[in-house]
């Protein structure tokens, strides 16, 4: 499933960035003058390959999972907060049900990895994709088989199939796994040979002393594991969770249907990292929603030559800084398809 998602992804249609960058300099405005937001609007034409494109409605994937390396003491909160986390998810309760009610979005919750029994009615609300119950301790052995890690990208992959097929143009891609900060660090200084100081931050909240542990940690797995960098699944395997690997599907999986795909804070990015470096013609599918406070999160987007378009001191995870900034995509379309030219204004253009 994997080789052939990879082999579907098309690069995108330089004649249309052209058609669409003359269109919008035929709007009534300054060339130009709607900035960021005109690039915007060819990136969005250029993943659907259409010259109007449209972005509604969006569709929300949480991928959860929990990690073996909780057991070192790496996060502000305990492993079961994963299973309540989802049970609120299902409640609707948690911040991406707001904004995903607020934005009309299909929301899927996907248990790909959580450690122990869900409730009933809570399994009945999510979809059931387990490869195993948590990551085994990345500090002490791999976290995954190479199998169990594209088990885990071909949930993803077929999230991204489900949220298409039930009508979805736009994908906003989150996750749920306590100490899956301390997974992501570890790959991006893996895949980036970034130092543990610029990767490493607090994700819930610890302090400097849990910090310090933390970082001992990583240090521990990388020395441990034999990780190559330039071998993205065998580093996704060795190091990454099973929700890091469900999203590297997720993103594939939407680029091979042709959708823009709003990437959110440190491990949504580590995720897309991982997937540009099995598929570099991912690239132009990715919209990055938000600059995390998590101080990897300026690694990886450094990496992937990333700009998100807003900055509001998130630290959440969830999809919550991908759904945020949702309506600036809602908006490029809508200037692409409602705006007046100059002509059908009847307004000079500049001289
Ligand atoms: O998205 C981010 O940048 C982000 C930064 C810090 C924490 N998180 C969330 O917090 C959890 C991981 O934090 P931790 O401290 O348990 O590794 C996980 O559920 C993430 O969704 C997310
Ligand atoms: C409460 C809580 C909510 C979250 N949402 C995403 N990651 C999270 C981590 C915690 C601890």
């Amino acid at each position: 499933m994997l080789s052939s998602t990879l082999a579907a992804i098309r690069e995108p249609d330089s004649a249309l960035a052209e058609r669409v960058a003359q269109h919008l300099d035929n709007l009534t405005k300054p060339p130009g003058s709607l900035g960021r937001l005109e690039r915007l609007a060819i990136e969005l034409a250029l993943s659907q390959d259409e010259a109007l494109p449209r972005v509604s409605p969006p569709g929300v994937l949480v991928f959860a999972a929990d990690h073996g390396v909780a057991a070192e003491g790496v996060s502000a909160f305990p492993q079961a907060v994963t299973a309540q986390m989802v049970a609120n998810f299902a409640a609707g309760g948690a911040a991406i049900n707001v904004f995903a009610r607020q934005h009309g979005a299909r929301l899927e919750v996907i248990d790909v990895g959580v450690a122990g029994e869900l409730p009933a009615e809570v399994g009945r609300a999510v979809v059931t994709a387990r490869v195993r119950s948590g990551t085994r301790n990345l500090a002490v052995e791999d976290a995954m088989t190479r199998d169990e890690a594209e088990a885990a990208i071909a949930v993803g992959i077929q999230a991204a199939e489900r949220a298409v097929a039930a009508g979805c143009r736009c994908l906003i891609v989150g996750e749920m796994g306590i100490a899956n900060t301390t997974a992501s660090s570890a790959l991006l200084a893996a895949l980036c040979d970034a130092s543990l100081e610029a990767v490493v931050g607090p994700g819930t909240g610890i302090d400097a002393a849990r910090l310090a542990h933390k970082r001992e940690v990583i240090a521990r797995a990388l020395d441990g594991r034999r990780v190559d960098a330039d071998d993205p699944l065998g580093a996704l395997a060795a190091l990454g969770g099973l929700e890091i690997a469900a999203m590297v599907g997720a993103y594939l999986g939407g680029a091979a249907r042709r959708v823009p795909l709003l990437v959110d804070g440190l491990i949504a990015t580590v995720a897309a990292l991982v997937a540009c470096r099995l598929c570099p013609a991912l690239r132009p599918y990715l919209i990055f929603g938000h600059r995390s406070r998590e101080p990897g999160h300026e690694i990886a987007l450094a990496d992937l030559d990333a700009r998100p378009l807003l900055d509001l001191e998130l630290r959440l995870g969830e999809g919550s800084g991908a759904a945020l900034a949702f309506p600036l995509l809602e908006s490029a379309c809508r200037l692409l398809a409602e705006m007046a030219t100059f002509d059908q204004a009847g307004i000079g253009a500049a001289p």
